[in-house]
């Protein structure tokens, strides 16, 4: 039970709030999010929720994430960060949830409920990291976040300011300080230190061709950007653009990640010439995508599937090198999202074990722990690398029978640390493809060759009540509403290499129709037409 001094002092903070009318929380794939006016007592409820979860879990440290990543600028969001620095556990959101939509005379009773439900020992202490992007609101949220970690007597660190995988990485520190899996020093510099020791030690005896242009969506990525490239010692000449974090408008707009990705278009401010190497971060810096304009001028992108396929050969490649590909189950993981000819190219070029799963990175993320070493990644760009204990017992422990195996062993060596196996990171992700184009002696334009991507289409269907649309076998086909799944299929038959599904959003109030076949016009035309029977078996029910 919470001693009645909490439960005052909770009651007492959460009365300088108000609730807004009539809005129905929800923690889903990126924690909660919304426009940042609607917040305070969301972040309330989660900084509250980050207490107990501490405590539940015998005092390791939690963290808690003030952003709204690539949305625009007048959102924000909060998420929580479990103790490995993955996200919070699924059985958590729903208390979340639950905090979130307490009435604020209760909202010390809800606790207190909690407390009993989860059976929490309140003697345990309770220890909370936080950070924030560059959002104006983050101020007041942070403010409001002490509040509630206050009327807890929890103990807390206030990071300021960090890209939500460096506060993911200072809370897997955080949790591994001074045993045998200390993941580094729990700072931003010990973040830095850990990148680029490890870059400058997988670079050894190669060089980046030519420079890499990096637009930081104007948000976060861009200041921490420039710190890390201190560390870097010019082992890589980055120039980065978009870093305006001064005028809080400018951030996500007709930049970034996002950007680039969904409208399939370098930002309108790009000065890039023909074959020059770029990338996009997100607002908050866990996502990436490079792209490139060819010599026809034609925009090129090299999304996430990218990614996972130029990182997924090249650990493939050393492990042969190495001598222990027998003792190692390389996989890759995807979602539905993922383009048809790239999944064709992990089968049958690199001939490795594929799992598809639901949209959503925590959901890629568990599955990729299934692997020794597990590459995924979502088409949007955020990804990153796990590698199980025993990759790690054998990456570390092989014994080299010639110079060639040493270089491969100590590559990997270095790639375990300069991958983010925390969570997917732009700034880790952006050295590891840098490192392979180097080893390659690749030109974005090697990498674009290595497959051609299906022409896709994605769009996006308002419909009366999204949640009549249930999914299943990963999101790539529908249960109901009954005979949509039917349609969907004869009229993906229609096209060649066609294949279409629709599934609700998780973060968004709309339904998703994704769509690819053999050229742009049958993607298209396939898209509409799958949305039209979203569309009427939308508007179908809705008369009911
Ligand atoms: C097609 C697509 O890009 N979906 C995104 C989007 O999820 P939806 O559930 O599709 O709204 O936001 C998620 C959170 O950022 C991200 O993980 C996911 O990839
Ligand atoms: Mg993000």
């Amino acid at each position: 039970m919470a001693s009645p001094a909490v439960k005052k002092a909770i009651s007492e903070a959460a009365l300088q709030y108000r609730k807004p009318k009539g809005k129905v929380f929800e923690y889903g794939t990126a924690g909660f999010r919304m426009k940042a006016d609607l917040l305070n007592t969301v972040v309330f409820a989660v900084g509250l929720l980050a207490s107990l979860r501490s405590k539940k879990l015998s005092g390791q440290w939690i963290g808690v994430m003030v952003t709204a990543s690539h949305n625009p600028a007048e959102d924000n969001g909060v998420k929580l960060v479990d103790p490995m620095g993955e996200m919070l556990e699924a059985e958590w959101e729903a208390y979340a949830t639950r905090l979130a939509n307490a009435p604020l005379e209760s909202i010390a009773d809800v606790y207190d409920e909690l407390v009993k439900e989860i059976d929490v020992k309140m003697t345990n202490p309770a220890r909370v990291v936080f950070a924030r992007d560059t959002r104006a609101s983050g101020s007041r949220l942070v403010g409001v976040l002490n509040a509630a970690l206050t009327a807890t007597e929890t103990e807390f660190i206030d990071f300021k300011y960090m890209t939500t995988p460096q506060l993911h990485y200072v809370v897997r520190c955080k949790n591994t300080l001074g045993t045998q899996y200390q993941y580094g020093e729990p700072s931003e510099q010990g973040y830095y230190e850990k990148l680029a020791q490890s870059f400058k030690k997988v670079m050894r005896g190669v060089k980046v061709q030519g420079s890499l242009t990096v637009d930081c969506a104007n948000g976060v990525g861009g200041p921490k950007l420039r710190e890390l490239i201190k560390f870097l010692d010019s082992a890589v000449d980055i120039k980065v653009i978009n870093d305006d974090v001064i005028n809080p408008d400018s951030l996500n707009y007709e930049c970034g990640a996002d950007y680039v990705k969904t409208k399939q278009r370098a930002p309108p401010s790009s000065k890039a010439g023909v074959l020059d190497r770029c990338a996009s971060l997100d607002g908050d810096a866990d996502r990436l995508v490079y792209y490139f304009v060819d010599e026809s001028n034609v925009f090129r992108l090299l999304d996430g599937d990218r990614i996972a396929t130029l990182a997924a050969s090249f650990i493939g490649d050393l492990a042969r090198n190495a001598g222990i590909a027998q003792k190692l189950k390389i996989g890759v993981v995807q979602t539905a999202y993922a383009n048809g000819a790239s999944t064709d190219y992990i089968e049958k070029v690199l001939k490795l074990p594929i799992i598809c799963t639901n949209t959503g990175v925590k959901h890629l993320h568990h599955a990729a722990l299934r692997f020794d070493v597990g590459v995924y990644f979502e088409a949007n760009g955020h990804g990153t690398v796990t590698f199980s204990e025993n990759a790690m017992k054998v990456i570390r422990n092989t014994e080299p029978q010639s110079p060639a195996q040493q270089h491969a062993l100590e590559s990997l060596r270095a790639l375990t640390d300069l991958i983010n196996q925390a969570v997917g990171d732009a700034l880790s992700d952006m050295l590891l493809v840098e490192t392979i184009l180097a080893h390659k002696g690749w030109s974005p334009k090697e990498w674009l060759g290595t497959y051609t991507d299906l022409p896709s289409r994605l769009v996006r269907v308002v419909v009366n009540d999204r949640s009549i649309f249930k999914a299943y076998d990963a999101e790539r086909k529908l249960e109901s509403p009954a005979g949509l799944q039917e349609k969907v299929e004869s009229l993906q038959s229609r096209y060649n290499k066609g294949r279409s599904f629709a599934r609700a959003s998780g973060t968004e109030d709309a339904v998703r129709v994704y769509a690819e076949a053999a050229s742009r016009s049958e993607a298209d035309d396939l898209a509409t037409r799958v949305a039209n029977a979203v569309s009427e078996a939308g508007s179908a029910d809705g008369q009911q």
